[in-house]
């Protein structure tokens, strides 16, 4: 049965190995209908003027065994899609499909492998131990936590909390309440689980440690994950695909590394303390600017130049006076991607009328 679980804010970001570089293949199993299959799902918010379409129109399938990341902006509809497909929120159009069961035919059927981690919803019972949690979470998803205690031993084991099993959960740090929240959702054997946001809150260890359980459990387990989060690198690095959303709408649903692909292109980002307004200008006449930083120390540009037009780029820095303290070239990440596609950047609130 679904249930949601604690997710506190203030995430860090960091990078580390993406799933694509490191080539891995999940053995996903795709027999049977899909773990999540949307079909035109739509959900407004309020009545008149003050309407607002949280979902519009959103189609989706979720393969087993895949991770899918949902990312956006602020407002941008994740979480409402989430709990439209948990059943938690009523959509006005569409239907879910649950491992190929309309939850309309049946909630009980559909939400049985199912469950999930909610931004602000609390979760865990702060008086009873990690260990104890666990065992409880798994017995309300009507499995018998004995059978289940090595599953438990290894979800503590990689998320860093055996040597806390039998504290109390009151007395552990917000980051650790954190992961205790993923290992409760993870505790009863879900083969569905959506996490809204589980990486906010952590320091970098512990979202790296995060990342790499949720990797596992996906790879060796077969797990299908949907997550939703602004934070790009544990998109990067759990997901198998990414399904970005702006203004309630799908404006982008391909692999991590097609999306990539699709954005490849020769940037260079060159630092320089002669940067100001009227030297980006005098780039920007000749050369597409992808990014401007004035608060980095020293002020940076980015410019899309490839090849030659390395070289004309240089010279025109040069003959703009612009002495270069630094210059490298740059990859584009799924943020890039993002603001390409929207014009928006990931953790920007969503923009436009939603009416
Ligand atoms: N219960 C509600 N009542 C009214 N409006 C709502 C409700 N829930 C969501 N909305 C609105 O629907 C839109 C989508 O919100 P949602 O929380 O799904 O976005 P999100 O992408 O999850 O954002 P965030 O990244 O901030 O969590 C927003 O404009 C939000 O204000």
């Amino acid at each position: 049965m679904a249930r949601s679980a604690t997710s506190a804010r203030g995430g860090p970001r960091e990078r580390d190995e993406t799933n694509a570089a490191r080539g891995e293949e999940s053995p996903a199993d795709r027999s049977g209908p899909p773990a999540l299959s949307v079909d035109g799902l739509t959900k407004r918010f309020g009545e008149g003027d003050e309407a607002v379409t949280a979902v519009d129109d959103v189609s989706l399938t979720v393969e087993r065994g895949s991770v899918v990341g949902l990312l956006g902006p602020n407002g941008a509809g994740k979480t409402t899609l989430i709990k439209c497909a948990l059943g938690i929120v009523i959509p006005d159009a569409g239907s879910v499909r649950v491992f190929g069961n309309d939850v309309r035919d049946g909630r009980r059927a559909a939400y049985a492998d199912v469950d999930a981690m909610l931004e602000g919803a609390r979760n865990d019972y702060w008086r009873l131990t990690v260990r104890e949690n666990l065992r409880y979470f798994a017995t309300i998803s009507g499995v018998d936590p004995d059978s289940v205690a090595a599953r438990h031993d290894r979800l503590l084991d990689r998320l860093d909390l055996a040597d806390k099993a039998d504290t109390p959960v009151r007395d552990l740090s917000r980051g650790m309440k954190q992961k205790v929240s993923l290992a409760s959702v993870l505790a009863g054997g879900a083969e569905l689980v959506f996490l809204d946001e589980p990486t906010l809150g952590l320091d970098v260890e512990s979202a790296r440690t995060l990342r790499a359980e949720l990797r596992r459990l996906a790879v060796e387990e077969g797990l299908t994950i949907v997550v939703s989060s602004h934070d790009m690198t544990t998109i990067e690095a759990v997901c198998d695909r990414v399904v970005m959303l702006s203004n309630g709408r799908i404006v982008a649903d391909d692999s991590v590394e097609a999306l990539l692909g699709a954005a490849d292109r020769d940037a260079v980002r060159v630092a320089s303390p002669d940067l100001n307004a009227e030297t980006v200008a005098g780039v920007r006449e000749s050369f597409e600017i992808v990014d401007v930083d004035r608060e980095a120390r020293p002020p940076t540009v980015t410019v899309a130049a490839g090849g030659d037009r390395l070289y004309d780029l240089t010279d025109a820095l040069r003959a703009a006076g612009v002495t270069v303290s630094d210059i490298r070239t740059v990859q584009p990440d799924l943020e890039e991607v993002f603001l390409e596609r929207t014009g928006t950047a990931p953790d920007a609130p969503s923009g436009g009328d939603r009416r």
